[in-house]
């Protein structure tokens, strides 16, 4: 790739780790993700949590509602296909596991440490009391996504990645050697290693912010929340190395945004809430990423190929042009009852922007 290339197409990305909310919510996130995304891995930290099939399937129905209400293309209403997942909880039984891998509609499992993140009070207290789930996961070969940190309250915020990863997600890769397992959002350099270590079962996806951003962009000449997301933001040298692996083009990195849409008002607060919304300008955040290390080449791998063959699936067919004219993030977007979301870089310029 050289300086006077002003465009590049790719196959239609897919994004392996999103929060679209639920209800009216999602009639902001669900065209945002849609005009992206084909493929899309619905957390399932909802107020209740989605923890069975049937709530998935209920969830999906909504999801689709609200995309059928946008005003999107035919195409892409077509293209977009929401993946559901489970939120497992210390009462997730094996059959549940059995009944989800058999219903066809879900296609992850997502574990929470109860307290790690946003809406995880009914995550697992006991990782230890989870093997009969986690055998069934791997007889069903269903992937088992996590958000790696540990929860206990003298554990250092920073240290909390490496510390799951040392101390509880090394065991259970020993412990069922074959478990498909995607370690979510990583944020370290130990986590970079940790799944470069691993057998191709083991994955990472990395977020835009992660990729871009480092605590001082969070905390240097006053605290930016929203800035703010789980796991946190770490040092540079940590960026750098995910930047790296990012843009390797080994298919273990794959493209997961995290967009976590919460009120401005709910972010920009006393206790503000963990995440970072970035569903509508992913792709130009990642392109512009990627070219800061002159990696643009490596983008279609990372947002289109490599997580579809993770989990299993067909490339998507149809293509997606970013050119290198600039855009300016909006400084926010209307959000239910009268809020606003404020996206990542609101009011800034970027250099990649999608062609309409
Ligand atoms: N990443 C975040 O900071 N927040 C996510 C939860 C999560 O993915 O951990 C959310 O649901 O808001
Ligand atoms: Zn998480
Ligand atoms: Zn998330």
């Amino acid at each position: 790739m050289t300086d006077s290339i002003r465009e590049l197409t790719i196959l239609q990305p897919d994004d392996w780790h999103i929060h679209l909310r639920d209800s009216i919510a999602l009639s902001t996130t669900v065209p945002h993700a849609a005009n992206s995304f084909n493929r899309v891995i619905c957390m399932p930290n909802l107020v209740p949590p989605v923890k069975n099939v049937d709530d998935a399937r209920a969830y999906r129905a909504r999801i689709m509602s609200h995309l059928e209400t946008s005003d999107l293309s035919i195409e892409r209403k077509t293209a977009f296909d929401p993946r559901m997942t489970l939120y497992l909880t210390d009462k997730t039984t094996a059959q549940d596991i059995e009944m989800a891998a058999k219903s066809g509609i879900v296609q992850a499992v997502k574990l929470y440490p109860a307290g790690a993140t946003t809406n995880s009070a009914d995550g697992v207290t006991n990782i230890n009391a989870c093997v009969d789930v986690f055998e069934a996961l791997e007889k069903y070969d269903l992937p088992l996504l996590i958000h790696g940190e540990v929860t206990q309250d003298h554990i250092d915020i920073f240290d909390r990645e490496k510390r799951f990863l040392d101390e509880v997600l090394a065991q259970i890769i020993v412990k069922f050697p074959t478990l498909k397992i995607v370690v979510e959002h990583i944020t370290t350099s130990d986590a970079a290693d940790f799944v470069l270590a691993q057998g191709n079962h083991v994955a990472a996806t990395i977020t835009p912010q992660h990729l871009m951003f480092n605590r001082n962009h969070l905390l240097v000449g006053g605290i930016k929340p929203h800035f703010y997301c789980l796991p946190i933001l770490k040092r540079e040298s940590h960026q750098k190395v995910l930047l790296d692996v990012a843009t390797s083009g080994n298919p273990k990195f794959f493209l997961g945004t995290d967009s976590a849409p919460h009120a401005t008002d709910k972010k920009e607060a006393a206790c503000g809430c963990a995440g970072c919304y970035s569903a509508a300008t992913a792709l130009p955040l990642y392109a512009t990423a990627f070219d800061s290390v002159g990696k643009i080449d490596k983008l279609e791998g990372f947002a289109s190929r490599f997580g579809a063959q993770f989990y299993g699936m067909p490339l998507n067919e149809s293509t997606i042009t970013l050119v290198n004219t600039p855009m300016q993030v909006p400084i926010a977007y209307p959000y239910f009852d009268g809020s606003s979301l404020t996206p990542l870089m609101a009011g800034e310029t970027l250099p990649w922007s999608l062609r309409d």
